[in-house]
């Protein structure tokens, strides 16, 4: 495995019953950055991240996380990584601070609970039920209980799902900061315009299959300016191509 790469995946193939939802993906992904999975609903983005981080298993293939072997180093590798999903269980019968201490007691490194507090803008909250709380906050508060191990890598699905635009700049301003810590962070996301903004790298899957994985800059050269959507990106790059074949 390079030192650079933090995830290298290679060969990953994951079928639900008869029905193959990954097939056949490699990729790597770089320490440090931020790195995009995208795609349209049912492209098999969660899928593809609850594989990298080893809360499913690939029926083909091999994934090395952190230099891992993402099933036979399973336990350590837990204390490496944190994770945001679309539908993270909250308990929403204690309060914020509570949940926070709960989840920071399985781990023995622990970040500052004051620092994610800060954060996260979580003080206001901190003796309120989670249940009494809004989606943005609770979101917050999923974030917060990803980085009570201080992990290496984050990995974060659908981030700026169902909140507004301000507390959408919010999220975004906590990946970059995450990033300047030296934190890898995974996520994935249905738009293509945030991708391109926000990601360093961008993996595209259709269908099961990584259509495009580049830079967002080597991307973005090859788009016309103010292409905001996956459809106009591939009708912009279909057309291309059939003007190469027909050359
Ligand atoms: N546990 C499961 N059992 C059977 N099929 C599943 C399961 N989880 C997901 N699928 C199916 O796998 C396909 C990919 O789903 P996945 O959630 O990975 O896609 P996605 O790109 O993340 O979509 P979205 O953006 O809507 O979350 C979909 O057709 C979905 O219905």
């Amino acid at each position: 495995m390079n030192t650079q790469h933090v995830i290298d995946a290679n060969g990953i193939v994951k079928t639900y019953g008869l029905i193959p939802v990954i097939r056949g993906i490699t990729l790597q992904v770089n320490r440090g950055e931020i790195f995009g999975l995208v795609g349209p609903s049912g492209s098999g983005k969660s899928t593809l991240l609850e594989l990298l981080m080893g809360i499913r298993q690939a029926d083909e293939g091999d994934i090395q996380v952190l230099g891992m072997d993402i099933k036979k180093d399973a336990r350590k590798l837990h204390h490496r990584i944190g994770f945001q999903l679309q539908a993270t269980v909250l308990f929403e019968q204690i309060k914020v601070k509570e949940a926070l201490q709960l989840f920071r007691s399985y781990y023995k490194k622990r970040r500052d609970l004051n620092d994610i507090i800060a954060m996260l803008k979580l003080k206001p909250y901190l003796n309120q039920y989670v249940r009494n709380l809004s989606d943005t906050v609770q979101q917050r508060i999923a974030l917060a209980i990803a980085l009570v191990n201080d992990p290496d890598i984050v990995f974060l699905d659908e981030p700026s799902v169902g909140i507004d635009s301000h507390a959408c700049d919010d999220m975004w301003s906590i990946i970059a900061r995450l990033q300047e810590e030296g934190k890898t962070v995974v996520l994935t996301t249905q738009s293509l315009d945030e991708a391109l903004e926000h990601c360093d790298r961008l993996a595209i899957l259709m269908n099961g299959k990584l259509s495009i994985c580049s830079t967002s800059q080597e991307l973005m050269c090859k788009l016309p300016a103010g292409t905001r959507s996956l459809n106009e990106m591939y009708a912009h790059l279909g057309a291309i191509r059939r003007k190469g074949e027909s050359a």
